[in-house]
């Protein structure tokens, strides 16, 4: 374990040690370790099919509804083992939420997409409670203006960005601490990309915030601290402006030079 990998900033949200993941026989992940920060908003760049998303979904146990992978290693969340046999894995993937790449809303009313979280998981009794919890996550998402007086319309009638900043309005709703997201902003336009990318700001200072992204100047704009995976290794994690200003390995500079990817 070497101080690159840690990233000291004080104790870690999440903390990864070792970690391999196979599909069956093929190893996608090889000894991946990494300290996970609040307030800290972490990018995963990396070519296509190096692991990143197959990382990414290890850290809430997503991996789990594949049945060939098989993960090995330690993560812990809050010095908890996420892979420990008496974890509530629901609970799990409250704490560790998730956006994907395409938003996908349920196909119920704006209102309900929010509420079903907070409903089953025992967050808010009563329609009161209920309503505030639902006014104060699409606020947080910065989409309440927008749909406040169209919360019975369906989620998926929404355009592509709203719908995504749905979808990250119903993960922060079950009150989580770390929010993985896999290329959230693959599916959207430039000016749906620019909000998602102001909401992250604003979302870092309540979360641990990591994101899978193909666009380097995303991963700048928006990210304290990169991982560079390459082939299923973690090659290098840094400050982002160490990253891309002064990379220590010539994999990750032969990368942000453009020189593949
Ligand atoms: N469900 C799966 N079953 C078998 N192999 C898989 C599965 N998902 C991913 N892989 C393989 O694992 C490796 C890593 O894939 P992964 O999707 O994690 O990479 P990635 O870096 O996120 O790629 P991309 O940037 O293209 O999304 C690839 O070789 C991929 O083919």
């Amino acid at each position: 374990m070497t101080e690159n990998h840690t990233q000291n900033t004080g104790i870690p949200k999440m903390r990864a040690r070792n970690v391999d993941v196979y599909y069956g026989t093929k190893q996608a992940i090889d000894d991946v370790s990494i300290d996970v920060h609040e307030e800290h908003v972490t990018a995963f760049i990396g070519p296509s099919g190096c692991g990143k998303s197959t990382f990414l979904r290890a850290l809430n146990r997503m991996n789990d509804t594949i049945p060939s992978a098989k993960v090995s290693g330690t993560i812990e969340l809050e010095g908890e083992d996420i892979y420990a046999s008496g974890m509530d894995v629901v609970q799990l993937r409250a704490r560790v939420g998730m956006v994907f790449q395409k938003p996908n809303p349920f196909p119920k009313s704006i209102y309900e997409n929010i509420a079903y979280g907070p409903k089953i998981h025992g967050l808010a009794e009563g329609k009161g409670a209920l309503d505030e919890v639902v006014e104060r996550s699409l606020r947080r998402a910065g989409l309440w203006e927008e749909v406040k007086d169209r919360l019975e319309d369906s989620g998926t009638a929404l355009s592509g960005g709203q719908q995504q900043r749905l979808c990250i309005a119903r993960a922060i709703a079950v009150d989580p601490e770390v929010i993985l997201m896999d290329e959230p902003c693959s599916a959207l336009d430039p000016i749906a990309t620019a909000k998602i990318e102001e909401l992250i700001a604003e979302l870092r200072g309540r979360y641990a915030i990591v994101i899978v992204t193909h666009s380097m100047q995303q991963a700048a704009r928006v990210s304290q601290r990169t991982a560079f995976f390459h082939l299923g290794k973690m090659v290098e994690y840094g400050k982002t402006s160490d990253i891309f200003t002064n990379p220590r390995e010539t994999r990750t500079k032969d990368y942000i030079t453009g020189r593949y990817g």
